[in-house]
């Protein structure tokens, strides 16, 4: 690792693998002596399975028990199955992504869920969790509040954590995360050798001040975290950016098919980063277009998918957004 990212990890990375590690107490007198106000956002696509029992455990621990969040957000990503109600029955407030700012139209994705989220929520701080998490996740709240709360440096938090793998039915403990391993991690390492010390750079929870966050731009696809990254880097430093072993993350996976076309939006996503900054003439124009095989018994059948990315703007550049800020703040 180069002796930056090295000392970064070794001074920006903090331990919250339990509730045991966490200064609960510590944290509602940050909250309070700082004024802040806090939003815990899940983006959801399809997932009644889980993500009732997610959120009823959010809510009762860190919204009734302990008042340590203000609002919790799940924002329901084209369903077409009954994730908002069973949201909304655990207690949620529950939005559908067109809804927000609907003269911004409505994008497929992860991104553009969290993008809308931007618009859809008030507080100061923000966290975000994926909604198929599995097991019990009750301090990753808290956890990545930590450093938010007490380091006023830290402008955004990213988890961590080690990934247990079951697929057709074979468990591991470790193995989870085979985009990162095999495409996020070595691109960053190429071209943001400085990031290297992220141990998830794709993780889906991490948590942010609401002031960086709408200066950049959100990927409407699941480019959205490695974009998050490279653009919140170029904002905050090195020294704004800090992460929290979360202890262990377990999660439903995907098929292999469908991890292809996140790395190809993972490629597409950093890519877009690297060109910037250099002349028109000479850059590489990826062509955004995926081509997978399968193998029907007598040949390969060859299947192309779109994976190029688009993006949303920093939303402190959206109008509207504006419009609702200052009826918050004012
Ligand atoms: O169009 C979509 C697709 C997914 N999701 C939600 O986003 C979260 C993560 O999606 P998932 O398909 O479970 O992603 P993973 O296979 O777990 O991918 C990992 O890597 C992705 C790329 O960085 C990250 O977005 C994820 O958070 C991270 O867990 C879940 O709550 C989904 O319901 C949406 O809201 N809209
Ligand atoms: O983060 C990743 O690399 C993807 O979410 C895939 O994770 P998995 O290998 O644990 O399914």
């Amino acid at each position: 690792m180069r002796p930056d990212a090295r000392a970064w990890f070794e001074h920006r990375t903090t331990s919250a693998t339990s509730l045991a590690e966490i200064d609960v107490d510590a944290l509602l007198l940050a909250k309070r002596r700082g004024g802040h106000r806090i939003s815990v956002v899940l983006p959801a696509r399809n997932e009644e399975t889980t993500v009732g029992v997610l959120v009823r455990d959010l809510v009762t621990r860190w919204v009734q028990d302990v008042p340590l969040v203000d609002e919790l957000l799940v924002v329901d990503s084209n369903s077409t199955d009954a994730t908002a109600e069973a949201a909304r029955a655990a207690g949620a407030e529950v939005v559908a992504a067109g809804e927000v700012l609907p003269c911004y139209g409505d994008r497929p994705g992860k991104g553009e869920a969290l993008w809308k989220s931007l618009a859809a929520t008030t507080g100061d701080l923000v966290v975000f969790m994926d909604s198929d998490l599995l097991g019990d996740v009750g301090h990753y709240v808290p956890g990545l509040l930590t450093p938010l709360l007490l380091d006023p440096r830290v402008e955004y938090v990213k988890g961590c954590y080690t990934r247990p793998l079951t697929v057709d039915g074979v468990h591991r403990p470790v193995g989870g995360g085979r985009v990162t391993e095999l495409t996020a991690r070595p691109l960053l390492n190429a071209l943001w050798p400085e990031l290297a010390g992220f141990v998830q750079p794709l993780g889906g929870e991490y948590a942010g001040r609401r002031s960086v966050l709408e200066q950049v731009p959100f990927v409407s696809g699941y480019g959205v975290e490695v974009g998050l990254l490279i653009d919140l880097l170029r904002i905050c430093g090195l020294q704004g950016l800090a992460q929290v072993d979360l202890g262990t993350r377990t999660h439903s996976h995907q098929t292999d098919v469908a991890l292809g076309k996140m790395a190809g939006q993972i490629v597409s996503t950093v890519l877009s980063r690297a060109e910037r900054g250099r002349p028109a003439r000479g850059r590489l124009e990826p062509g955004g277009l995926l081509t997978q095989f399968a193998h029907d018994g007598s040949g390969f059948v060859p299947t192309s998918h779109s994976v190029a990315v688009d993006e949303r703007p920093p939303m402190a550049a959206v109008e509207e957004y504006a419009v609702l800020r200052a009826g918050v703040v004012g």
